[in-house]
């Protein structure tokens, strides 16, 4: 069963999906109400109360994959995850209208004090000249950060009849243009707006990104919003240009601390706020659990996940031709290590022929993970394995070449140790299998699975004899034997695949038998 905890509140209707499949075990519970079963859970799914830190990570022992359902994810530490090899998913454009919807409706209630008012009304005054406000027609929204949120803003505001001014490192000038705004740097963005509102993620480049020093080169009567995230805009930073007057007014639906308690910004009549709303609404809520819940399924399903933060992304299409090679990448990568056990500096992998064309970055990490698993205790996989290698000091690298040796494709693996370099290489036969073609200096061909044995020896007759006699006096079966030699009475190898593997004590008799230099076993 694959235990599934939502630890926060999510659309039922969208997690209607995972309930289809008889192997989803669902529980609905905040963490502090399972602390004694957490280590049960394969997947954990959340929206932005629960915080996955690295300390949740470490009671979860069996966690396999993070969903959440919504875009920001600074309440997951990714780090930690990816350490682990725990995939990181989220829904990144589920909520992208009600988002951009909510951040314009704050806009226009800014600008006409419409909460003022509204409490005014409603404690029975009728003030008509305490609300003036100002037309958002024909004034300059400056939109820092781009992206999905950002971009929709300025289609509405394009409507209203705003000028929009932008700025992000990331967009292009053809972006730009097709949506009618223009690009700026950050400074020029401040001095011009008379609206400003942030869209970027929580970073340590946008923590703080609105603070003392930027807020000073803002025009005088600026008005400013943030429907991100809190910290976007310095908090503390604010107060001294709202006690100036030279901010004129601040829309909040998100805090560095939520919820923010007593907080001083509260104070202020021209601070209107919103318990983090931004994707409060029915649409977006049923959109962002159904994102995830789907992608959830794939998962358990082990089909590709599109959403990853901790992955490169795949397609379905794109998964199923490179599937073949990822299993492959991960038996060079396995057998290698175990050949080579000695610690090495650097792999470098080389792509031949059909695969070449395909996405090899999965494939590599794939490799990777396979080489790395057989020297670390914890899990390594292709999400944690570009971590795992550098944390151990081991490079690693990509090439591209014509050389097939004769077949479709070739995956050629090199692995340099201090005094030992060692190539392995493989091809994937269509409705065949794996085949390992090249071994140590050696054409040979054999399957890379399960208990092998490596023999290599002196090119003399009467060798096979003798190996088989030992195996069959331990009572190992020999379901496969593969022999190749780089000259006749040169050096030779045999590598068998066998029905069990066989004890230290069988390798060390083998190992006495006259010409024979190495024995090694070898698991795939
Ligand atoms: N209030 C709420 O309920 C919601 C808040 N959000 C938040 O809205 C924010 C934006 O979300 P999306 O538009 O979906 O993300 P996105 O990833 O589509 O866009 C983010 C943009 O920020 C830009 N950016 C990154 N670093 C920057 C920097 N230093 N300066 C300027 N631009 C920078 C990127 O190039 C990108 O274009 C996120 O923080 C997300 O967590 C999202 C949904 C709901
Ligand atoms: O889950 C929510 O309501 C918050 C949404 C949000 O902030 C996000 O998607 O980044």
């Amino acid at each position: 069963m694959f235990r599934v905890l939502v630890s926060d509140a999510i659309s039922e209707e969208g997690l209607a999906p995972l309930r289809t499949s008889a192997h989803i075990d669902i529980v609905q519970k905040k963490v502090g109400e399972v602390e004694d079963e957490l280590h049960t859970f394969d997947a954990l799914l959340v929206r932005s109360a629960t915080k996955v830190t690295e300390d949740l990570l470490e009671k979860m022992t069996n966690l396999k994959i993070v969903g959440r359902a919504g875009v920001g994810v600074d309440n997951i530490d990714i780090d930690a995850a990816t350490k682990r090899g725990i995939v990181v998913i989220n829904a990144p454009n589920g909520n992208t209208i009600s988002a951009a919807e909510h951040t314009f409706a704050m806009m226009a209630a800014l600008v006409r004090h419409i909460p003022q008012a509204h409490i005014s009304v409603k404690s029975r005054e009728w003030n008509r000249s305490a609300f003036v406000g100002k037309e958002l027609f024909g004034k300059k929204l400056g939109v820092i950060g781009f992206g999905r949120i950002g971009s929709e803003v300025a289609k509405r505001a394009r409507a209203f009849g705003m000028t929009v001014h932008v700025y992000d490192p990331f967009l292009t000038k053809e972006r730009a243009e097709k949506l009618g705004v223009s690009i700026h740097s950050l400074d020029e963005v401040l001095a011009s707006a008379d609206i400003i509102t942030v869209h970027t993620p929580l970073t340590k480049e946008t923590r703080g990104l609105l603070g003392t020093e930027n807020l000073a080169k803002t025009k005088k009567g600026v008005y400013l919003i943030n429907c991100a995230r809190g910290g976007i805009i310095d908090e503390q930073a604010l107060i001294p240009f709202l006690e100036s007057g030279h901010v004129a007014g601040v829309a909040l639906d998100v805090f560095e601390q939520e919820p923010p308690g007593d907080h001083p910004l509260l104070a202020f009549s021209n601070v209107i706020a919103t318990p983090h709303l931004g994707a409060s609404t029915v649409e977006a809520q049923l959109n962002v659990a159904t994102q995830v819940a789907e992608e959830l399924l794939h998962f358990v399903e082990g089909q590709p996940v599109t959403s990853s933060i901790n992955l490169p992304a795949l397609s379905k299409d794109v998964y199923e031709k490179i599937q073949s090679f990822y299993h492959l990448g991960r038996k060079l990568g396995l057998i290698a290590s175990q050949f080579m056990n000695i610690p090495v500096q650097e792999l470098s992998v080389t792509y031949a022929g059909t695969v070449a064309d395909l996405e090899t970055t999965y494939i590599t990490r794939s490799l990777l993970a396979g080489f790395l698993q057989p020297r670390v205790a914890s899990t390594v996989n292709e999400v944690n394995a570009a971590m795992v290698a550098k944390e151990r000091g081991i490079t690693y690298g990509e090439k591209f070449s014509d050389e097939t040796h004769g077949y479709a494709n070739c995956i050629s693996l090199t692995v340099h140790g201090e005094n030992k370099t060692f190539t392995i290489k493989g091809t994937h036969v269509p409705n065949y299998g794996d085949r390992i073609v090249h071994f140590d200096g050696v054409a040979i061909d054999f399957a890379p699975e399960g208990h092998l044995l490596y023999i290599q020896h002196q090119d003399r007759p009467g060798m096979i004899g003798k190996v088989g006699n030992i195996l069959g006096a331990h009572d190992v079966n020999i379901a496969t034997m593969q022999v190749g030699r780089q000259e006749a009475g040169g050096k030779a190898m045999m590598i068998l695949s066998l029905d069990k593997p066989v004890d230290d004590a069988v390798l060390k008799t083998l190992a006495q038998i006259d010409d024979i230099e190495t024995v090694k076993r070898l698991e795939a």
